[in-house]
């Protein structure tokens, strides 16, 4: 594995891929930087050799080009004070100023590019627009392990553009040790746990999961299609109607590979989708139709709770619940403890996804699991054993 060590950065201008896509607040206050942490020890490295360091990131999902909710000029104050250095900021990721700034940045400087995903080419995985980017430094570093998975501009195509000077961050290295920790051999029973939003990127994953573990927990936002599936009432939930087929498919397949597929009972119901909902716990089957599941139910808890106790290996991708707001934040808690438990009994847990991390920082129980991944989606695919396109561009 080609990493940051085999290289002295002196008089280099590094443009390392990190993944900054961090959750941010009302007011634009990161509410949890364990992705900026990861990165830190790659652009300390770098600057250490006395070499200039220029960052680029996609933040969110914008759809329509340049929108300030998803502009990283949110993170630079932050970004500064973790790294004690006044980063600079090009407001365009490509263009006149970016160039202008890359071209002026000194060693020990540090440049972050605004949000590649304000260009479309960027998720198409663009020839010229990899180039652009390319043309800003001398060498390509990729740290950002939770996008390791899309093969876009940045995290894939941009790789060829510097057939000889490629290197993996040390947050990535360190990701796939730990990822592997999980994939090979692990110690049984082995138990997943997904929920959270990103419904269909991850109903996609789970057949691969299928074949690996023992026991899948299914929480969240994702569980609502299961039920859904099944003909029950789930109201005003997180659903994707074209993935019905597909969670029937999933429920029988688990039958049939003897996985035990774990799904909710019950849910936190709610009239609206705010902290001061009017909420009571109810069969998630028959959610009224103006109303909301936003986390679990406390007997969906327990059920949760009781087999990840009894677990050695756990990987986790996704809160159970609205976490952010304290009424739905339970059910997570409630997981999250019992990770906790098992882990102080010798399991090895792996916690990975944006939101996931976020949860695990708000309950305070990062040091007691075994490593909390930067990586959600980019996790659960290289759980399939499939080489991840951010991997692949580095290593081929
Ligand atoms: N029942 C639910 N309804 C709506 N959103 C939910 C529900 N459960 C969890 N979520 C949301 O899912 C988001 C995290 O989803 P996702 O991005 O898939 O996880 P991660 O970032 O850990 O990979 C959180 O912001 C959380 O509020
Ligand atoms: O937050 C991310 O993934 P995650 O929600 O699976 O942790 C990554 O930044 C990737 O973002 P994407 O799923 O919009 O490509």
């Amino acid at each position: 594995m080609k990493t940051i060590d085999d290289l002295n950065f002196s008089g280099k201008k590094a443009l390392v891929r990190v993944d900054f896509n961090v959750p941010l607040d009302e007011n634009f206050n990161i509410t949890d930087d364990n992705r900026i942490k990861g990165a830190k020890p790659t652009i300390e490295k770098i600057i250490k050799d006395g070499g200039a360091v220029i960052l680029m990131s996609h933040l969110g999902r914008p759809k329509e080009g340049p929108t300030d909710k998803f502009s990283l000029k949110h993170i630079v104050k932050h970004l500064s004070q973790e790294l004690n250095v006044d980063v600079q900021f090009a407001d365009d990721c490509i263009g006149q100023q970016a160039v202008d700034k890359a071209k002026n940045l000194k060693p020990g400087e540090v440049l972050l590019l605004e949000n590649l995903r304000f260009y479309k080419e960027e998720e198409k995985g663009d020839d010229a627009f990899a180039e652009k980017l390319a043309a800003l430094g001398d060498v390509y570093v990729n740290d950002a392990f939770g996008t390791a998975h899309r093969a876009h501009a940045s995290t894939a195509v941009i790789a060829q553009f510097f057939p000889n000077a490629k290197y993996f961050g040390y947050l990535m290295a360190a990701e796939l040790k730990n990822a592997e920790k999980v994939l090979n051999n692990p110690e049984r029973p082995f138990t997943a746990i997904m929920g959270g939003a990103k419904v269909s990127d991850k109903l996609e994953l789970i057949e691969a999961l299928l074949a690996k573990v023992d026991n899948l927990i299914i929480g969240g936002g994702m569980a609502y299609t299961f039920v859904k599936a099944k003909g029950g009432e789930i109201g005003q939930s997180l659903v994707e109607l074209d993935k019905l087929d597909l969670a029937n498919s999933l429920v029988e397949k688990a039958k049939e590979k003897g996985v035990q597929l774990i799904l909710p009972t019950d849910s936190q119901i709610a009239d609206k989708f705010a902290n001061d909902a009017e909420v009571y716990d109810g069969p998630n089957n028959e959610i009224p139709a103006d109303k909301m599941g936003l986390d679990i139910g406390s007997d969906s808890a327990k059920a949760f709770a009781d087999v990840i106790k009894s677990s050695k290996t756990i990987l986790w991708n996704g809160p159970m619940g609205v976490f952010e707001m304290d009424t739905f934040a339970k059910g997570t808690k409630a997981v999250a403890e019992a990770v906790v438990d098992a882990t102080k009994n010798g399991a090895f847990s792996l916690i990975g996804g944006g939101d996931s991390a976020a949860a695990v920082t708000k309950f305070n129980m990062t040091k007691d699991v075994s490593y909390v991944s930067t990586g959600g989606g980019a996790l659960l695919e290289y759980m399939e054993g499939k080489e991840l396109p951010g991997v692949q561009a580095i290593n081929a």
